[in-house]
């Protein structure tokens, strides 16, 4: 008999009186990530789809609060679709979508911007805070954060009119920069100046989508990741017909399997991948109603939603 299998029987004994021990196994398989990322940056955008009760988004504020202790930097990019078009329905306006993107008319927009900043950015600010004094709110206006022009819905490859919806044109990182400096954490709602100077003197604003907004931002940020919290397991490969997730794709894979994807997904992976082709390591789509989503994704071997990755770089020295 090997001292192994001589020992083992002890040892089990011995561990049995641990029952926490399996979280000493968590804490030492997130150690060399940590090590690897102390003092990196992290976009995580919450979509409104995922942020369902109350549990969830505390979960998800000490989720973050967690990542600044640990050494990183994270930035809490959120959405809120679902809000705005319940205020909308309030105030008797309707809700429509054009490839996953809102139709946003002036009345719309006041709408939008006062939901974003004035409900749901309060509330995920007030949450983090209840730790302590680490969030602060801003939108894409503050400090002239983002800039934006006009964008276009393309609908069977022809550019459709949605109103004020923007591309982002401009990232200025400065204010976020500052906030995370000095040991806080950004919380950013996804609306921007316009970049044509006349519009944004007459106080003109787009409403960008808030995944948009998120990968643009990771990307100018030099992010290490970008997460995308939303309502799914993540990128289905055949929906709605089955709900396979398809675990992990190359920038290559999807730029190829954008013009297939419908409604949400939209911008949610043409956000992964140019976050990915802007520089930013991985941009994973995971599952927000999943309690510690980001932990769960962050601190564990297996990944728990959809991975992209930059297509592989040619070994250097390689035959031409
Ligand atoms: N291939 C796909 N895989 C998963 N979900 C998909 C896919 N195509 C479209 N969807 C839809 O996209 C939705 C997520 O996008 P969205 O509703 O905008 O969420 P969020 O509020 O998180 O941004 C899913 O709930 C699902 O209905
Ligand atoms: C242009 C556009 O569609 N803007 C989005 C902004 C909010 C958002 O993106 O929220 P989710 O992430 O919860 O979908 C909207 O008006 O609904």
């Amino acid at each position: 008999m090997s001292l192994l299998t001589d020992l083992t029987p002890t040892l089990l004994a011995a561990e049995r009186k641990h029952m926490a021990l399996p979280k000493a196994d968590v804490l030492v398989e997130a150690l060399p990530w940590l090590v690897r990322n102390q003092g990196k940056t992290v976009v995580i955008k919450f979509g409104g789809n995922a942020m369902v009760d109350q549990g969830l988004k505390a979960a998800f504020a000490q989720d973050i609060l967690f990542l600044r202790q640990a050494g990183l930097k994270p930035v809490v990019v959120h959405g809120g679709g679902p809000q705005i078009s319940r205020q909308l329905e309030r105030v008797g306006l309707e809700s429509e979508f054009t490839a996953g993107l809102r139709v946003t008319t002036d009345e719309t927009m006041d709408v939008v911007r006062m939901v974003l900043a004035g409900q749901v950015q309060r509330e995920l600010v007030g949450l983090l805070n209840e730790h302590g004094p680490h969030a602060v709110g801003i939108t894409g206006e503050d400090a002239r954060l983002m800039t934006a022009a006009k964008a276009y819905a393309q609908v069977d490859g022809r550019p459709v009119d949605i109103g004020r919806v923007g591309e982002v044109a401009g990232v200025d990182t400065g204010v976020v920069q500052d906030l995370l400096d000095n040991g806080r954490i950004p919380v950013i709602s996804s609306i921007a100046r316009s970049d044509d100077a006349k519009d944004a003197a007459e106080g003109g604003v787009f409403n960008v989508n808030a995944d948009t907004a998120a990968a643009s931002l990771a990307a100018a940020l030099g992010a290490e990741m970008l997460l995308i919290l939303t309502d799914v397991e993540g990128l289905y490969a055949d929906w709605p017909h089955s709900e396979d997730v398809i675990p992990k794709l190359t920038a290559g894979e999807l730029e190829r399997l954008i013009p297939t994807l419908a409604s949400g997904m939209i911008p949610k992976m043409r956000g992964c991948l140019n976050a990915v082709n802007g520089g930013v390591s991985t941009a994973r789509v995971i599952d927000g109603r999943v309690r510690h989503s980001v932990l769960l994704e962050i601190f564990s071997d297996d990944g728990i939603g959809t991975m992209v990755v930059p297509d592989e770089q040619p070994f250097e020295g390689a035959a031409a």
